[in-house]
């Protein structure tokens, strides 16, 4: 299957919600873990356990693994495989982007089977050509892997970039969704998911970023839920009929509630997200 199948299929089974796993400093601090790689071992597995069964992705947050150096390469290396064993596709938020030769190099760290950091998908960033992403696309169709790319991010620094107009008239993020839109069409069998997603903020306009009507046969990953601003209502408001499409992401949010609550705030933030998609 191809992960924008696996993508369906997992948002089918669970629902929208995705599980971020950021372990800031201060969450380091109120989870008792300490400042370290242990520490944010720690904090992820027991995440991934709480999220195992309960939805069907999480979004391993790599800065917050990266800052312990080795140490936490080790620690992000065995939570990504913990989860997926868990049976959890794991979405490796690395925002990726380099010129192309050196992109197949972060290709192959994150998508070759049997790597050390084995994921699912990968979030990459489109802005120095989506053209620097075909060694990419093309080594994560082949071993049943995705991307998410960055057409449309949560933060409102990202408008002075992503809402500029190009030669065409279209919108950064526009021009962004249908390059890779192009991609998905000439990689995927007819009336199935295309296994590069995209990157769409919840608290993103979206006549505004110049994307709409926008439901694209592909995985959508929602950032912006939770902390950022967006509720489980904005599923509907937001990303209106692409809403069965989108990982809604929430991190802070869900981790603040702590090591003793985490599986219940992921219990009804999950709830909460189905129901919008059952009953609006
Ligand atoms: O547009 C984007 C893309 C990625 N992110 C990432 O998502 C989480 C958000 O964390 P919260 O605590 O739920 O706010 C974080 O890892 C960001 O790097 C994003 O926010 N916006």
């Amino acid at each position: 299957m191809n992960f924008g199948e696996r993508a369906r299929a997992a948002l089918e089974a669970h629902g929208p919600l995705c599980v971020g796993i950021d372990p800031h400093a201060a969450l380091l601090d109120a989870w008792g873990l300490p400042q370290s790689g242990d520490g944010v071992r720690e904090f992820g597995l027991r995440t991934v356990e709480a999220a195992a069964g309960r939805v069907g992705a999480v979004k391993p947050q790599v800065s917050f693994f990266e800052r312990f150096g080795s140490a936490g390469f080790a620690a992000l290396e065995e939570v990504i495989a913990a989860a997926r064993t868990a049976g959890l596709l794991v979405i490796a938020d690395a925002k990726r982007g380099d010129i192309g030769t050196t992109m197949d190099a972060y290709a192959a760290a994150w998508f070759m089977p049997g790597s050390p950091l084995e994921a699912d998908a990968l979030t990459v960033s489109p802005y120095l050509g989506v053209g620097v992403l075909g060694g990419t696309f093309e080594l994560a169709e082949r071993h049943g892997k995705g991307t998410f790319v960055l057409a449309a991010t949560s933060n409102p620094e990202a408008a002075g970039v992503q809402r500029a107009r190009t030669a065409s008239g279209d919108t950064v993020s526009a021009s962004v969704i249908a390059e890779v839109s192009a991609r998905n069409a000439a990689a995927t069998a007819e009336g199935e998911w295309g296994s590069h997603g995209f990157v769409v903020g919840a608290t993103v306009d979206w006549a505004d970023a110049g994307i709409a009507p926008f439901s694209p046969p592909a995985p959508i990953l929602g950032p912006g839920f939770g902390t950022q601003g967006a509720g489980p209502a904005d599923l509907r408001v937001r990303y209106g009929q692409a809403a069965a499409q989108v990982f809604a992401s929430e991190s802070r949010s869900i981790l603040a509630s702590g090591a003793a609550g985490i599986a219940d705030a992921i219990d009804a933030a999950a709830a909460a997200y189905r129901e919008v998609l059952q009953h609006g």
